[in-house]
């Protein structure tokens, strides 16, 4: 049996098993079973990890990297040609786009990537068009921009979200909040600060049991933590990914079916071809890519404005900034002074390398 139909086999078996008490043990057995599998078909010896492939890896330029993924003709490349001004062929046969197109886009001073990339359909990940370079490329990505035809959005989006799930990208969620730490003896120890609603004791022994985890300390400190977060926990190598669901070509709708649409969580309905809404979705894609724009303050002079350091979250101290402009300015660095969210006081602070700088801060970098 190949691994698409051991995976077809597990996957049939979980919906035919009911979830309560007595199936838990067997159910979080089949979830492991299954996330091994998935392995096994993506990893180096599947062909399908590591980057995108031939004329899918192009240099990445910009602080954030947004990627493109929907099904074939939904509109990505018109979007993308727009906003980014970079040309990438349009037209109304599907597969039109058989590469990743780079593009990039200025917001808020900061150069932003945009990656088109072919369309995208049921079955990818198995092998099937160039959806496995695809989501290899959208695993590098800082946010998804998932782009559905309004006339077809919701069953195009739980396809294409599961495809991406299926490659170890978790969509808008953040890395669980559980720990399973080996241990030589004295069995599996689950310790929870939160109740545990949606696993059990059994399925948390399944899970481990199918890891051949015999001896382990297991700390549950998320709120409704399933047997699915323990198996990402235990695999590890998985991304956590931002993603915005761009409902595209609202122009061929009517009002009272928008309203419908705007009840999808993190979507913007945008028309690219009669270019509707596109502020809207420029602002929740500069909100969902969570930059820190920081100004400098040279001495004896107004902050400059104009032209921001842009850091990512995450990775936005004082010596990230001076990194950023030269590797050689936090050597000569005495102390910096910071106005802004992250300051103590509105007279401003004196900081150290360490001190983590908030959006729009102003900095003045003292040297020695
Ligand atoms: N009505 C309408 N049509 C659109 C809109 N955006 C794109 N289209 C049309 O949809 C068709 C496909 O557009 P593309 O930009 O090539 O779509 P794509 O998603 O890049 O397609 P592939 O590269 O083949 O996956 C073209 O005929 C576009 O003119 C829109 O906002 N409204
Ligand atoms: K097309
Ligand atoms: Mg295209």
């Amino acid at each position: 049996m190949t691994t698409v139909q051991k995976i077809k086999e597990v996957e049939d078996e979980m919906a035919r098993t009911q979830k309560n008490k007595a199936t838990s043990y067997h159910l979080g057995q089949l979830k492991a079973k299954l996330a091994k599998l998935r392995r096994e078909l993506l990893g180096p010896q599947g062909g399908g990890g590591g980057g995108g492939g031939i004329g899918f890896d192009v240099a990445r330029t910009g602080i954030a990297s947004v990627g493109f993924v929907g099904f074939p003709s939904v509109g990505k490349s018109t979007l993308m040609s727009k906003l980014t001004g970079t040309h990438s062929e349009t037209s109304e046969i599907d597969f039109t786009t058989l590469t990743t197109v780079p593009g990039t886009v200025k917001v808020h001073g900061a150069p932003i990537q945009i990656l088109d990339l072919p369309g995208i359909i049921e079955g990818a990940n198995d092998g099937r068009g160039r959806g496995r370079q695809v989501t290899a490329v959208a695993r590098t990505c800082n946010l998804i921009f998932i782009v559905l035809d309004v006339l077809k959005p919701l069953g195009d989006k739980k396809t294409i979200e599961s495809e991406l799930e299926a490659f170890g990208i978790r969509l808008n969620k953040r890395p669980p909040n559980i720990t399973v730490k080996k241990k030589d003896k004295g069995g599996i120890a689950i310790t929870n600060t939160v109740p545990l609603t949606s696993i059990d004791h059994d399925e948390i022994k399944a899970v481990c049991s199918e890891y051949k985890l015999s001896n382990a300390d297991v700390a549950i400190r998320e709120p409704n933590a399933t047997a699915d977060d323990l198996v990402d926990v235990i695999e590890g190598n998985r991304v956590y990914i931002p993603a915005i669901y761009v409902l595209n070509k609202i122009d061929a709708i009517s009002i009272e079916e928008l309203d419908l649409l705007y009840k999808i969580p993190n979507s913007v309905p945008i028309s690219s071809r009669e270019w509707l809404n596109i502020d809207e979705l420029i602002d929740v894609m500069w909100r969902k890519l969570d930059l820190v724009r920081v100004y400098t303050k040279p001495r004896g002079a107004p902050p400059d404005y104009n032209s921001p350091v842009v850091l990512r979250r995450g990775k936005s101290t004082v010596e990230d900034f001076c990194s950023a402009i030269h590797k050689e300015i936090a050597k000569q660095m005495k102390y910096a002074i910071v106005w802004g969210a992250s300051a103590k006081h509105a007279r401003g602070q004196k900081v150290g390398l360490e001190h983590v700088l908030d959006d729009e801060d102003v900095v003045h970098i003292a040297k020695k």
